[in-house]
């Protein structure tokens, strides 16, 4: 598998807050990569400087070995990156189909190609299991669904590389299980994808690796199972979510 996303020696400062610490950690190709650590690890500042929403003080970022620390957040979307955000940014009056087709038309905007934006949606829908919802309006959805959605507006874009931002966050078991099994086949077709969530069960069965974070600085980085029973890792929870699944 090859590495997608590349950040080196990441440094962010708020003032006198360092959220992030000379950070580096890679995503690869057909993997999910998790990024875990407790409130203030670090976690939502990171995907900012991957977006392009914050600039980091030292560092590098490298996508498919390109430095694309200095571009803004629209031309590296031009890259094909997506974003999912903690808080819900669907259109709410708009249906379920209108909120993805926006993606979809936007994207279309700016590639050269000659996709069809309806064919892009309908297959966004389908892929996330939301085409019998397709025309409800977007605000009167389950969270669960609305989740899926945000999944599905990405996808709508065409992404390779696919930024979730706690998606599971006010799903049930049962909608964590269908999330993880739709980032599991997005990954198979090759998606690269980054996900940090609190949902350490969701984490721990689809990752191949995480990152975990504390306080701006890189715990460590391993396989699930190196994660579980890390000694630093399980004092950072101070006997919070990893060690539960172990
Ligand atoms: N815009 C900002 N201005 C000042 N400080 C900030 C800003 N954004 C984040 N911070 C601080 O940077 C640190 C990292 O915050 P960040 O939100 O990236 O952590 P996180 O791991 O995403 O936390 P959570 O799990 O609670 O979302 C924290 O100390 C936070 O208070």
């Amino acid at each position: 598998m090859s590495t997608l996303l590349e950040l080196r020696g990441v440094t962010v400062r708020y003032g006198g807050v360092t959220a992030l610490d000379s950070v580096s950690i890679s995503a690869e190709a057909g993997r999910i990569t998790g990024l875990i650590g407790p409130n203030g690890a670090g976690k939502s500042t990171l995907f900012n400087v991957v977006s392009g929403l914050v600039r980091p003080r030292t560092g590098t970022v490298l996508l498919d070995g390109r430095d694309i620390t200095r571009l803004v957040p629209h031309q590296r979307a031009r890259l094909r990156m997506a974003r999912t955000f903690q808080q819900l940014e669907l259109f709410g009056v708009l249906s379920v189909a209108d909120n993805v087709l926006t993606a979809a038309e936007l994207r279309r905007g700016w590639a050269r190609d000659n996709s069809d934006p309806k064919a892009e949606t309908q297959a966004a829908l389908e892929r996330t299991g939301l085409l019998d919802v397709a025309d409800e309006r977007a605000d009167g959805l389950p969270t669960g669904m609305a989740r899926l959605l945000e999944v599905a507006r990405a996808l709508a874009t065409s992404p390779r590389l696919l930024l979730l931002d706690e998606p599971a966050a006010g799903l049930n078991e049962q909608e964590s299980a269908v999330l993880g099994a739709l980032l599991a086949g997005l990954a198979r077709d090759g998606l690269a994808i980054v996900l940090v969530e609190h949902d350490m069960d969701l984490v721990m069965q689809v990752c191949s690796t995480i990152t975990v974070l504390n306080l701006g600085q890189v715990l460590m980085t391993g396989t699930p199972q190196q994660v579980r029973t890390d000694p630093a890792v399980l004092a950072a929870y101070l006997g919070s979510a990893p060690e539960r699944t172990a």
